[in-house]
């Protein structure tokens, strides 16, 4: 059986080690190199711990935060068999390459996107990838993508605590991440699997948003819980992070979405993220 790593080995005992990597005397950085292209300042992953919650809507929300601020913005569509990035913002061109990466595309208000459906011939084909494949293809848009100089870029993550999240964070250098909820029963659970899944990775949690939060009635101003009553100030208090808005269910913010404007929203409802990296 394999000596029993402790702390202080040299790098030739590690080398050989079975257990190097998982021990605490050599953690392995499995991080892969950006391309030589890009000059990302930070990367923030936008995470749930189940699907559809609205994760996409709450990335392009912070981009828009921080694109009308000023900054050069980027979104990394890691949402590989649900991506709707580029749709939500009209771009439907295909990503051009050369012989140094591929080439984001550009939506109307600078903000650069990377997506999987902007590499297929048609846009509805579906991607039917078991997750190691998933994964690869998330890891090649940091490593084979000329991002430029971009202040964030954003990572729509898969959804889920699985196997190709996981990837994704031990692959790509996240320095924080933003947890996407909705109101309902097993919201406290599901948080938590989130938040322990970025604290297992050290990735520091940037705060916590509630989708679908209520429904603000057009006629007397109401709010509606449409979902349930809301906890998530309650959980965010025992974990210790901050809530960073509760989207409502906004129909002017479907109808960008839907008419492919979303370029032209104004952030309403989230704090602003971007001085918490200053
Ligand atoms: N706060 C909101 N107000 C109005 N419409 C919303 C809101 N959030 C999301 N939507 C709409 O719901 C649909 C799905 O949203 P989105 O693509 O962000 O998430 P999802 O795919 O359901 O979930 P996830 O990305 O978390 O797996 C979109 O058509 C979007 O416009």
């Amino acid at each position: 059986m394999a000596e029993e790593q402790s702390s202080g080995c040299s790098p030739e005992a590690c080398s050989s080690c079975a257990h190097a990597g998982t021990c605490e005397s050599k953690k392995a950085d499995m991080r892969a190199p950006a391309n030589a292209y890009s000059q990302v300042k930070k990367v923030i992953g936008v995470i749930s711990g189940k699907g559809g919650v609205g994760k996409s809507m709450v990335t392009a929300s912070l981009a828009r935060m921080m694109t009308e601020q000023g900054y050069t913005v980027g979104i990394l569509d890691a949402d590989i068999t649900g991506p709707s990035i580029p749709k939500m913002y009209g771009v439907h061109e295909n990503a051009m390459g050369s012989d140094e990466g591929m080439f984001p595309c550009i939506a109307k208000d600078g903000t650069k996107i990377m997506s999987v459906n902007l590499l297929l011939e048609r846009e509805s084909d579906p991607v039917i990838w078991r997750g190691p494949v998933i994964a690869g293809v998330v890891t090649q848009f940091w490593t084979d993508v000329m991002w430029g100089d971009l202040d964030f870029l954003l990572v729509d993550m898969p959804p889920g605590t699985g196997d190709v999240p996981l990837t994704v964070f031990q692959s790509l250098p996240v320095d924080g991440v933003v947890i996407v909820t909705s109101p309902q029963d097993l919201v406290q659970m599901i948080v938590k699997k989130a938040y322990n899944m970025a604290k297992q990775m050290n990735i520091p949690v940037i705060g916590i948003v509630e989708n679908y939060s209520y429904l603000e009635c057009p006629e007397c101003g109401k709010r509606i819980s449409v979902f349930g009553e809301s906890h998530i100030d309650e959980i965010a208090e025992e974990l210790g992070i901050e809530v960073l808005g509760k989207m409502p269910i906004d129909p002017q913010l479907s109808e960008m979405v839907e008419s492919e404007k979303f370029y032209e929203v104004q952030n309403k409802y989230l704090k602003n993220i971007t001085e918490k990296f200053q």
